[in-house]
């Protein structure tokens, strides 16, 4: 399966489970990985049929500005879904990294894979 990815990608927000974290935003980096078929726009040359990483990007970072959680697993899970769900992504791969928040890690964070359940449940 061909993918469509968006590394690096760096938005502050408000995160964390101490008190000095709800006052001060932090720097947090999503590597996204999604699974799209790159043969439909490869053979029509045209940005309607790809799955835009501009505009996905765009969507991450408006959310993730005003996001306001303890977790890093919860706002990676809530990315994830928005991806599958406005984007009609089927499968992902998303790393949500908080640099510096452990001394002497480079960084720490979560990686999830998501699928996309089917409307029937089947
Ligand atoms: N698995 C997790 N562990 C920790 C988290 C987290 O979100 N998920 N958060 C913290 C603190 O907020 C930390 O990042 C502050 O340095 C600790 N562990």
């Amino acid at each position: 399966m061909d993918h469509v990815f968006i590394e690096g990608l760096e938005i502050d927000a408000l995160i964390g489970i101490y008190d000095w974290e709800r006052r001060v935003r932090q720097a947090l980096v999503f590597d996204i990985e999604m699974a799209f078929d790159n043969r439909v726009p490869a053979a029509s040359d045209d940005i309607a049929d790809t799955l835009n990483y501009k505009a996905v990007s765009k969507r991450v970072i408006e959310y993730v500005r005003q996001s306001d959680f303890g977790l890093v697993e919860t706002l990676a899970e809530r990315v994830a879904a928005i991806i599958l769900d406005e984007f009609g992504v089927h499968r992902l791969r998303l790393k949500l990294s908080k640099p510096g928040a452990v001394r002497g890690a480079r960084a720490v964070g979560v990686v999830i894979e998501r699928e996309r359940q089917p409307l029937n449940g089947a």
